[in-house]
């Protein structure tokens, strides 16, 4: 799940505009927002059924995100509890018309599986 590693993403992004901050870089909020819901995709999938973020373990911001880039956010579950799941997520920005690729930020986010209750629900089993 590295910038020479040929998995595919889970979402491929492109910021627009509106997304820039005051140096001119991408909002790391932006990118934030972007692992969550490509985590939460994974999450659910893994759950097989609703999610919800109960911790951002760690996040790195690596590199800044510049307007034109290509996003690929990479996630993967890296450890699965009882009604918790370990999701590890990559992002790599494509630029230069495709001819570089640099790792923006890492992390590391905790999902709960939850009930009709909105309470923590045990995990199915994995497949
Ligand atoms: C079917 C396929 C479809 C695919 C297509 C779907 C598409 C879908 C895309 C969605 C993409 C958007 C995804 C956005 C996701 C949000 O944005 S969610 C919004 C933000 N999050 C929230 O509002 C959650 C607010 N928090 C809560 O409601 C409660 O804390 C929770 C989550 C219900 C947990 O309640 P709790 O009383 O803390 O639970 P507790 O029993 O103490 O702990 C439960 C587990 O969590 C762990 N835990 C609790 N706190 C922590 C912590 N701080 N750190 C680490 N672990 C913790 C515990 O260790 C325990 O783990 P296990 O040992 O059971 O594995």
């Amino acid at each position: 799940m590295s910038a020479d590693c040929p998995q595919d993403p889970v979402l491929r992004v492109v910021p627009g505009p509106s997304d820039i901050n005051s140096n001119g870089h991408i909002f790391g909020g932006w990118v934030l927002s972007q692992m969550d819901i490509a985590a939460g995709i994974v999450a659910a999938r893994t759950a097989q059924g609703p999610t919800a973020t109960v911790a951002i373990d760690s996040m790195a911001f690596i590199a800044p995100i510049h307007l034109g880039d290509v996003i690929s956010v990479y996630a993967n579950l890296e450890r699965r509890g009882r009604t918790s799941m370990g999701i590890k997520i990559e992002v790599i920005a494509t630029r230069d018309r495709g001819n570089s690729q640099v790792k923006v930020t890492e992390g590391l986010f905790t999902f709960v599986a939850l009930d009709e209750n909105h309470r923590p629900r045990p995990l199915p089993p994995a497949e």
